[in-house]
């Protein structure tokens, strides 16, 4: 159930994203589709335009890889920006390659690639620094690493106590440019997407005792592991991370470049959480309950202006890189790890570790920034690693969230240029996606670091990271300039009101900032909490009632939706199997024609060529019939003269041997005169009967010799018919295949067929019992929207994403 997407589609031509607004809090975000947030690169020239950057990092082989032939050299780096992918043998790649479908080699593009042999250091310097240089002028900053799992992406995040990665990192160049000039107190205290709360007394208590209670989490941890490690010293778990007293290279500047007002301090928060099953997790809450570990689902919200937040998500000032490193080991040791076959401490969340930066004057907060560094669940298909229960779930939850992830990027890709599409953005469609619409929108500078291992084994999915990367290359980011007036968040007070503006309290701006129109306008997730609870009680009374008719009229609309859903369905899927079976049909007929149509021309081919051949031999072996009689005749009279003559003269030898003793000398010489003459005449009949004979058996030798040729050419003919007789079966082999294929499809639609009707049924059962619903008190477009992105949702949408994905076959099925 691997989630795929394929995002190597057309459109090359890389326009700018339309910045969005220069004011975080009056200028909503570019809306979900993404619509109206496109424009074309000459509409957005105040913006800094910069394609998003993809950094490829390889890790090098493990010993287990080598031992198991993994390395078969699938990896070939070009330059420093190219690197090529070979499919190894036995890989899905190289399979359909061979069947002329794809190519065997792939080429891609990269800001930069470091190999297997990079340092961390090199690494850090080569990708983020300058983001981080940028965070610290107030800018906002994403890096994400993206790649299957065991590819590298926590130890490029996180990396170990002796090898520290980009993270660790990070926060020692923050502090080590805001060395001394921390601002000690906690009273400010980040609120929203980027506003600032001003703490009481109490509060400041409150968040000093939580900070103390969470290191003392770490402390009893340590207690019991220092037990435990005493009896095996092999730990190498990412909980145990420090990065205090960082022993690594610290010979660059921290924040070279980054201009500064000396006379400002800096508070310093972070927060680390992660995003499992579509569930967002706080990781420095304690779990509910100490025997499941269960932690509260936080809600993901969003403040007037359209920017995402967690409410409730904990921040914790921080004061020094051993405090940060507490944090994340608290964190770490509540991630939702479970080892997978593929890596032993696979994580299967995307965890997200964001660092606030407020920049303050006095009593003025001039600015406040955010980098957040997610190192995103490594995804992987179900079979090959053996996924099963829980870890199925997890698996789609991660394809999908990831899936999502790649839509947007497509999306954005395809809505910039000229030629923008203008498609919808599923920003909302996962809680990762929407958590970093903004910074994908041009309010922070967005960075992708994909990881991937060399591995033949993965070889396919390390290709489909790949083609994602590709993608997400040729994203355009505009950010915004903005002014620092522009940056200042607001401050508020304990219910969420601000208490100054410019310097002065300004009871007009909640009042702008949070409108009970805003509020309760579509967005079921606006944080409630922020509204005065007596005005937000009187304001639900009097929606309650609106609300009843509203969601008894949106039922019914709901329930003639989904009906129409499911005959659009039942058509589309019927018009989708007649289409099928007419296209098997044609196939199937256009394949035996044209193998009757061979086979018929091999057969008179065949027959033809017997047939010259028997002719020509005909015309060298014909002799007339008389002639050869009167050869014959001639040949019998000639031996039967010859008999007679040997007779003859055996004859007369007796009679002159008789003679030769009575006869007188005068008759001698007569008699030899005669039988000297019969012997030259026989002699000369003789030689003429032999030069005959041997004429005939020329005849017969060159008749032999022609016969063998023949032979050779009708053995000839005989192979080339057994070879056309192979291509036959052949084509006869390909067309079971694609009956046994249009079986499948069709079994599939029955399939389909049969959850349409279900879902039929339901809607029947909803029509005729549409009050007694007990639904959550939600919008028609959300329970819509919601019932067709979720993955546990009902038939209805595992119905529409089947189709789709039928259909997305249908159109690759080779002809
Ligand atoms: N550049 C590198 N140099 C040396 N070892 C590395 C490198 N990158 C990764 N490794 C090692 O490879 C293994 C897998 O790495 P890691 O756990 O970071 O993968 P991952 O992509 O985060 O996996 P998952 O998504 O399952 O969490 C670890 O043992 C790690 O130490």
């Amino acid at each position: 159930m691997a989630a795929t997407i394929d995002l190597t589609h057309e459109g090359t031509v890389l326009v700018a994203m339309e910045s969005t607004a220069c004011d975080p809090h009056h200028t909503a975000l570019p809306e979900l589709s993404g619509l109206s947030s496109i424009t074309s690169q000459n509409e957005s020239v105040d913006g800094c335009e910069q394609q998003l950057r993809v950094f490829l990092r390889v890790r090098p082989f493990s010993k287990e890889e080598l031992d198991n032939n993994e390395d078969q050299g699938c990896v070939v780096f070009e330059s420093a920006e190219t690197a090529m992918l070979h499919a190894p043998k036995g890989s899905a790649t190289m399979k359909f390659s061979e069947k002329g479908i794809g190519q065997q080699v792939h080429k891609f593009g990269f800001t930069k690639i470091f190999g297997p042999e990079s340092t961390q250091a090199e690494f850090f310097d080569g990708t983020i620094r300058s983001q981080v240089q940028d965070f610290l002028q107030c800018k906002n900053a994403l890096v994400f690493s993206y790649g299957v799992t065991n590819a590298g992406k926590t130890h490029t995040i996180q990396g170990s106590p002796k090898d520290p990665g980009i993270l660790p990192r990070a926060l020692d160049t923050v502090f080590r440019h805001v060395n001394g000039r921390l601002y000690e107190q906690m009273d400010l205290k980040p609120y929203l997407n980027s506003d600032v709360q001003k703490l009481d007394t109490d509060q400041l208590k409150m968040e000093k005792s939580a900070k103390t209670a969470l290191f003392s989490m770490l402390k009893e941890d340590s207690e019991s592991t220092r037990t435990s490690r005493r009896r095996s010293s092999s730990s190498s778990s990412i909980n145990s991370l420090s990065f205090s007293g960082v022993s690594y290279d610290q010979t660059l500047d921290s924040a070279e470049g980054v201009v500064d007002d000396l006379q400002c301090v800096y508070s310093l928060w972070v927060a680390y959480y992660e995003i499992y099953n579509e569930q967002v997790y706080d990781l420095l809450q304690p779990a509910l309950s100490n025997r499941t570990k269960r932690r509260a689902a936080l809600r993901l919200c969003e403040d007037s202006a359209g920017n995402s937040y967690i409410r409730d998500l904990r921040w914790v000032n921080i004061q020094s890189t051993e405090e940060a490193s507490k944090v994340l080991r608290v964190g770490n040791k509540n991630r939702s790890a479970a080892a997978t076959k593929m890596n032993q401490s696979s994580s299967r969340s995307h965890s997200i570790f964001s660092i606030k930066l407020m920049r303050i004057d006095g009593a003025d907060v001039q600015g406040i920034s955010e980098l957040s560094l997610c190192d995103l669940a490594g995804s992987e298909r179900c079979n090959k690693t053996q996924t099963f229960g829980e870890r199925l779930k997890e698996a789609g939850n991660i394809n999908n969230s990831l899936l999502i992830l790649g839509k947007c990027i497509a999306g954005l890709r395809n809505n910039q240029g000229e030629r923008a599409k203008n498609s919808y953005i599923p920003f909302r469609e996962s809680k990762l996606t929407r958590l970093f619409q903004g910074v994908f929108c041009g309010r922070g500078r967005a960075s992708m670091i994909v990881n991937i291992n060399q591995c033949a084994s993965t070889y396919d999915e390390t290709l489909h990271v790949m083609k994602f990367s590709a993608v997400a290359k040729e994203v355009v980011q505009v950010i915004q300039p903005r002014s620092l007036e522009s940056l200042a968040p607001r401050l508020l007070g304990r219910d969420g009101k601000p208490l100054l503006k410019n310097g002065l309290l300004d009871s007009q701006a909640v009042d702008d900032y949070l409108s009970e129109d805003e509020l309760f306008d579509g967005d079921e997730e606006a944080d409630m909490s922020i509204l005065p609870q007596e005005e937000l009680l009187n304001l639900v009374e009097s929606l309650r009632a609106k609300l009843l008719a509203e969601r008894k009229k949106n039922l019914l609309q709901e329930i003639q939706i989904r009906k129409e859903m499911g005959d659009a369905m039942m058509q589309q899927s019927m018009e989708i199997e007649e289409l099928h079976s007419r296209q098997m049909a044609d196939l199937k007929e256009s394949y035996e024609e044209k193998m009757d149509s061979t086979f018929e021309m091999y057969k008179e081919a065949l027959k033809e060529h017997a047939y010259q051949c028997a002719l020509e031999r005909l015309e060298e072996e014909y002799v007339p019939l008389d002639e050869f009689t009167a050869e014959q005749d001639r040949a019998k009279e000639l031996e039967r003269r010859v008999n007679e003559l040997e007779r003859k003269q055996h004859g007369s030898a007796s009679v002159l041997q008789q003679e030769n003793s009575t006869q007188t000398d005068l008759m001698q010489p007569s008699t030899e005169e005669i039988d000297s003459e019969r012997f030259k005449l026989l002699y000369k009949e003789k030689c003429a009967v032999e030069q005959v004979c041997a004429e005939k058996q020329e005849l017969i030798i060159s008749l032999e010799k022609r016969i063998c040729e023949l032979n050779e050419t009708l053995q000839e003919a005989g192979e080339s018919f057994m070879e056309k007789l192979a291509e036959v079966q052949n084509l006869q082999n390909r067309l079971n295949y694609q009956e046994q294929e249009s079986e499948h499809l069709q079994r599939e639609l029955a399939e389909r067929e049969l959850e349409l009707h279900g879902v039929k049924e339901d809607l029947a059962k909803l029509t005729r019992n549409p009050v007694g619903q007990s639904r959550p008190k939600r919008g028609l477009l959300v329970n819509i929207k919601e019932s067709m992105s979720s993955p546990s949702s009902g038939n209805l949408c595992r119905t529409i994403r089947k189709s789709v994905r039928t259909t997305t076959s249908l159109r690759r099925t080779p002809n």
